[in-house]
């Protein structure tokens, strides 16, 4: 996803040239996910004990969180390879035996946007998850027939952006299931230090913390921020980030203290003006904002939800005060809710 927003979560090319050397590769480097980490942690000592492919995992969450990064650091701390594919690649089941088939015993396959796969690759893949056992048509018309072939025993490891994307019978079929959360600033700011400091960037521990507080929870942004931070004290401040560079250039780069940008502005804005504070559809918003439902959805909402600026129900979006107080307006005396359309 190529996008020009300083804070995009999505990934552009000048970030996967730049996370070449900052990405974590073991799992003491991937910092924050305490959960997902403790957890992972056993799965992979097990596997590696027993000398047995460690079981398939569903890995989700918003992006820019570290689904990528998560998925190498498994496969290096189980000293595997990994294949790395995503749904809408594979376009026929042929194009998945060949990839499983070529993997070497306990190999990770790495399927991004697994919630993409077509309906026919993904009942291949549900026999080759189970018993490592594919079905393939050989040859044409009525000599055709089907032969079973053996994998060799592999992890796959589905990455996705909302869990509730893939279909039932697939996500069963995922031994562990690991949802990644916002990071907290403090996290973030562990992780902008250590970028800097594999970045030779002299960052004080206050302009950290500024870059972090400000990343939308995402260290993919922290990361960004940071490239551009350095560059404003470069060109500006002799060099090193503190607080008050690191406020003047996100003043700059139009990032607010919250961290939101100029869409994210828009959004909340468009609901209290042109839909009174929602609740309001999402296709309507997407089409008020001329942004595509996906994108509001997977990257611009999660983030305003769990910072309580946006709530989500059954009727649509509605903003809260919080939202409100943000944008310097007054609220109305009660921010409506669902309620409010029923007749009394
Ligand atoms: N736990 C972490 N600790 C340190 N850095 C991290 C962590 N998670 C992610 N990062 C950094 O953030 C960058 C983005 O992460 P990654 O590409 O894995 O996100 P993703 O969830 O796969 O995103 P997408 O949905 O766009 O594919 C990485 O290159 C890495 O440098
Ligand atoms: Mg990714």
């Amino acid at each position: 996803m190529e996008d020009t927003r300083v804070i995009a979560p999505g990934a552009t090319r000048e970030d996967d040239l730049a996370e070449a050397s900052i990405r974590p590769k073991r799992l003491d480097d991937y910092l924050g996910q305490q959960p997902v980490r403790e957890q992972l942690k056993i799965a992979i000592e097990a596997a590696r004990g027993r000398s047995e492919a460690m079981d398939h995992v569903l890995i989700f969450g918003p992006p820019g969180l570290g689904k990528t990064t998560l998925s190498h650091v498994i496969a290096n701390e189980l000293g595997v390879n990994l294949r790395q594919t995503s749904g809408p690649v594979i376009e026929r089941a042929g194009d998945l035996a060949a990839l499983l088939t070529n993997l070497q015993p306990h190999d990770v396959l790495f399927v991004d946007e697994i919630h993409r796969l077509s309906p026919v690759v993904e009942e291949v893949l549900y026999p080759a998850m189970e018993d490592f056992q594919i079905d393939i048509m050989i040859g044409e018309g009525p000599a055709a027939r089907s032969i079973k072939l053996d994998l060799p025993p592999f992890t796959l490891i589905g990455a996705t952006t909302r869990a509730g994307l893939l279909t039932a019978p697939l996500r069963d079929r995922f031994g562990i299931v690991q949802r990644l959360e916002f990071y907290s600033p403090e996290e973030l700011t562990r992780i902008v230090r250590r970028s800097a400091e594999i970045l030779g960037i002299e960052c004080a521990p206050d302009g950290a913390g500024e870059i972090a507080r400000r990343s939308r929870g995402t260290p993919r942004i922290a990361n960004r921020l940071l490239r551009r931070v350095r560059d404003y004290a470069q060109v500006r401040a002799g060099g090193v980030i503190t607080r008050e560079v690191a406020d003047l250039a996100m003043a700059m780069l139009k990032v607010d203290a919250e961290g939101f940008d100029q869409l994210d502005r828009r959004m909340l804005q468009m609901i209290i003006e042109n839909f009174e504070g929602g609740p309001v559809g999402v296709e309507s918003l997407a089409a008020a904002l001329s942004e595509e439902r996906g994108t509001l959805e997977d990257v611009i909402e999660p983030y305003l939800i769990q910072q309580g600026y946006l709530v989500r129900s059954a009727r649509g979006r509605m903003v809260t005060h919080k939202a409100y107080s943000h944008l310097g307006l007054k609220a109305p005396r009660r921010a409506p809710t669902p309620d409010d359309l029923f007749e009394p």
